[in-house]
């Protein structure tokens, strides 16, 4: 197992993989663009930690070895030492393929390198990558600390040591890996992220109010959220990237983005993590 793992972006997934991580006892370094991009996933760690000690899960000395074990910086050359790498910048494929070619110029050659791209190809991001058997898909669900599901994705070169060392380190997490060719938006966003692009177009029809859609998802269809709070929890600007390379790698117009997502987007309510989406947050 690898006693260093490096995160790459620290936002809505990238904190929720460090936490998950630094919980399992692995050395974690975070590593962003700024310093500030740290702030909000910091807070949600922490807040998650004071309620694990409420609820009596958790010490306070064991929240102070937690702490050790994730260091967050903006230094690249501090990744260097890490044997399991995982990204979680934008849903952007070439920011994702210029992300994979900085990490292959400072990592050991046997390092393997993951991305927690929700949909987008494995291959293409390995492509850029000298060793690309090492590149894998390591698809984690948000919220990170609580969902079990990780979908393994390999890319045309990810070889079969590269794909068994990721399942184990997965296993070792706490969690269970489902096995998925490479596909755009792989399975189970497949099915997912159309529901709640098509929770938006009924939403923007007028055919039902926003808490009545989820009242109806949640009371009719037993989901533990409705689509639209789903939505603010994932960030409309993740679920519009997601969606709208569904449609791109597809061509189909039955995938096309909800309009209202676009604008929501365009206007900065992106849900949850700016306060403000389908719903409002404190
Ligand atoms: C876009 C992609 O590529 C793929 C995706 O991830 S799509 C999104 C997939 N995720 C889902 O579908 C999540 C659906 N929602 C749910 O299952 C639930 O709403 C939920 C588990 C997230 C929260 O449950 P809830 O009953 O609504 O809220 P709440 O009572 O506050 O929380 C329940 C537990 O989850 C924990 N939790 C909630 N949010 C959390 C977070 N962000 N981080 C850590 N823990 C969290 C809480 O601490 C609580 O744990 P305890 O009961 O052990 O204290
Ligand atoms: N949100 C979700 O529910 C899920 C998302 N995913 C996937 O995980 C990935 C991350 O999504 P999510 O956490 O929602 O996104 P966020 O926008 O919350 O976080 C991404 C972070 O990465 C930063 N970033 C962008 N470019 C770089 C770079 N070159 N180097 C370092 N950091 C960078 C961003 O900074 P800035 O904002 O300044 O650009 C931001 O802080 C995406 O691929 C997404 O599709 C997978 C499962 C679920």
């Amino acid at each position: 197992m690898p006693k260093i793992v490096a995160v790459i972006g620290f936002g809505t997934m990238g904190s929720g993989i460090a936490q998950t991580f630094v919980e399992a006892g692995y050395q974690v370094i975070a590593v962003e663009k700024e310093e500030t991009l740290f702030t909000r996933g910091l807070k949600q760690i922490q807040r998650n930690w004071e309620r694990s000690i409420e609820k009596g899960r958790l010490t306070t000395e064991k929240k102070t070895q937690l702490e050790q074990l994730l260091t967050v910086t903006t230094d690249w050359n501090r990744i260097a030492d890490a044997e399991f790498l995982i990204e979680a910048i934008s849903e952007n494929i070439d920011l994702k393929k210029e992300v994979f070619k900085e990490i292959s110029q400072v990592v050991s050659e046997n390092a393997i390198i993951a991305s927690n791209t929700s949909g987008l190809s494995i291959t293409e991001v390995a492509s850029v990558v000298p060793n690309p058997s090492r590149v894998i898909g390591c698809h984690f669900f948000n919220p990170v600390p609580v969902m079990k599901l990780v979908e393994l994705i390999r890319g045309y070169d990810t070889s079969e040591q590269t794909y068994e060392k990721t399942k184990k380190i997965v296993v070792s997490l706490g969690k269970e890996s489902i096995e998925v060719n490479e596909s755009p938006l792989f399975a189970v966003n497949r099915i997912l992220v159309p529901m709640i692009n098509e929770a938006i177009f009924v939403l923007q029809e007028g055919v039902a109010s926003a808490e009545d859609i989820d009242r109806g998802m949640k009371l009719g269809a037993n989901h533990p959220i409705g689509p639209l709070a789903l939505a603010d929890l994932i960030g409309l600007d993740t679920l519009l990237f997601v969606q709208d390379s569904l449609y791109e790698n597809t061509q189909d117009s039955k995938y096309r983005s909800a309009p209202l997502l676009r604008k929501l987007v365009r206007a900065g309510h992106l849900g949850r993590k700016t306060g403000k989406g389908f719903f409002e947050y404190k």
